[in-house]
């Protein structure tokens, strides 16, 4: 995760006072329940209501984050509805999770995604299997990602094609 912001920049987490944001609600079950589950045998008995929290804020949203999920902070879920993302999968900081996006297996057994820091994928993107998409690096709608996006670029399409811009030319070669 070289060329990413070191700190996560929890200000994108923060609710904003009377505006109906389910899925910063559905963020904040996940990270109080992370946070109790550090301090011990107290933790471990008031993260119970922090279970029933991400259970309520799920059903809501349509979203199926794991409780246990390793996500950077500085995540944003503006429409969380429809994002799947693997219990094992590996999110950096700051990203950007766009409705309908599953980050999972390919059922090849090769393994989870990791997501560097300050990425963001477009909705409906799939991004399956073993593989690493470089911090910076944007994921277009719909896509479906297979191979690993070098940081800094642009994966788009069925499968995943990268597209990078030089000047005013894109430059389109294989994932
Ligand atoms: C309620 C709401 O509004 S929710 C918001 C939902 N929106 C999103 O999720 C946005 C996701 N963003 C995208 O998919 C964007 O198109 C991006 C980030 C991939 C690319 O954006 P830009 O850098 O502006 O690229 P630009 O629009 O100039 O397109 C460049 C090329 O990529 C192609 N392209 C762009 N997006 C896609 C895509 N999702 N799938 C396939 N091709 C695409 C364009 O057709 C163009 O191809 P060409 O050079 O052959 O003509």
């Amino acid at each position: 995760m070289s060329i990413s912001a070191p700190l996560p920049d929890w200000t994108r987490e923060k609710k904003t006072k009377g505006k109906y944001e389910p899925g910063k609600f559905l963020l904040a079950s996940i990270r109080r329940y992370q946070k109790l589950k550090l301090l011990g045998v107290v933790g471990h008995v008031l993260s119970k209501s922090a279970v029933l929290q991400h259970r309520f804020w799920s059903a809501v949203c349509g979203a199926d984050i794991p409780i246990n999920s390793q996500i950077g902070g500085g995540l944003m879920i503006p429409h969380p509805n429809g994002i799947v993302i693997h219990p094992e999968a590996v999110i950096g900081s700051n990203c950007l999770i766009m409705q309908q996006v599953t980050i999972g297996t390919a059922g090849n057994g090769t393994g989870t995604p990791i997501i560097e820091d300050n990425v963001d994928i477009g909705a409906g993107a799939k991004i399956l299997g073993g593989i690493r998409i470089g911090s910076h690096a944007r994921i277009g709608a719909n896509a479906v990602v297979l191979k690993d996006v070098p940081e800094g670029t642009t994966a788009v399409g069925i499968p995943a094609e990268i597209k990078s811009c030089t000047g005013q030319d894109l430059r389109l070669r294989h994932v």
